[in-house]
């Protein structure tokens, strides 16, 4: 069987503090994408809204519209800074997420652009599912008062590693999108997310693994640092778990680069010994199974 992961990556994951100076956040992500590329990082992840705060007041303020040509740099700086981060550090950045606007519709969505060292746009994921949570005295959020949803599963295939996964936040908690990325032979599953003090105590970690375990894939979960001077207070503990649910490194609440390497042959490993992979009834669920694939593309 080819391997998925065709040979060993070290993976970046920048936690960092973003502040309500788009162009300082831009700056600022640089200086780390590069400390992340001279620890070895080929593959590097910038948190959800790496450009702004988290929050619906400011995703309109602080919306692009996605303009690839030069003289749009003036509209577009998170799109331009992102294609040349990659150039300069000749990594693959995963540019976490920016509020983004669709300009014949004048719709906003939450996007993750993707880019490769030649400062190409390989993908852009427009999260699918809203953060639309009311739990009494603690939370309240809407993402879609301001947002619309994305409507693919988004897939990025690296030829010198292998297939990516990309999806954001909230999008972590429908396992059907992993499952789906996983049977269509993504090695890695990336989720730029900003869970708060609530959900991140609770479920943060506990939806890594979970995805993890259920797919036997890596999975990375990247969050901006934690403000609490922000009104939004991110829950921080960016992490990288390994094909059997393991935690390979994790970050505390503060800015950080976390930087792990990915082993070519885990993924096969895992499968060889609990081979849940090969073991799946489809005759028994074949309602579940549609769309899911029944191996890799
Ligand atoms: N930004 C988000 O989508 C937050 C998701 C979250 O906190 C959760 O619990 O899910």
């Amino acid at each position: 069987m080819a391997k998925l992961l065709k040979t060993s990556v070290k993976l970046a994951l920048i936690q960092l503090a973003t502040t309500a100076d788009k162009a300082h956040n831009l700056r600022h992500a640089r200086t780390k994408v590069l400390e992340a590329t001279k620890a070895g990082a080929r593959i590097v992840v910038l948190p959800e809204c790496f450009n702004s705060p988290y929050g619906t007041k400011y995703f309109p303020q602080y919306a692009e519209t996605l303009l690839p040509s030069p003289p749009s740099e003036s509209q577009s700086p998170s799109y331009h800074a992102l294609s040349s981060l990659a150039r300069e550090s000749n990594a693959y950045i995963i540019g976490g997420s920016i509020p983004e606007l669709e300009s014949s519709s004048k719709k906003l969505y939450n996007t993750s652009l993707t880019f490769a060292p030649s400062g190409k746009l390989l993908a852009t994921h427009r999260k699918v599912h809203l953060f639309d949570i009311d739990i009494p005295g603690k939370i309240r959020f809407k993402e879609s008062e301001v947002l619309s949803p994305g409507n693919k599963i988004t897939i990025v295939d690296i030829p010198e590693y292998g297939k990516v996964a990309i999806a954001i936040c909230y999008d972590i908690r429908f396992p059907e999108l992993a499952t789906i990325a996983a049977r269509k032979g993504a090695f890695l599953l990336i989720y730029p997310g900003a869970f708060n003090l609530t959900t991140g105590a609770l479920h943060w970690e506990l939806q890594a693994r979970a995805r993890a375990m259920d797919n036997q894939v890596f999975v990375g979960l990247c969050s901006p640092a934690r403000d609490m001077q922000a009104e939004y207070h991110a829950w921080g503990h960016s992490m990288v778990v390994d094909p059997n649910a393991e935690v390979m490194g994790e970050l505390e609440e503060g800015e950080g680069v976390l930087v792990v390497e990915l082993k070519g042959e885990r993924i096969e490993e895992v499968r060889k010994g609990i081979p849940i992979y090969d073991q799946r009834r489809f005759d028994v669920y074949p309602d579940v199974s549609e769309g899911f694939g029944r191996g890799e593309e």
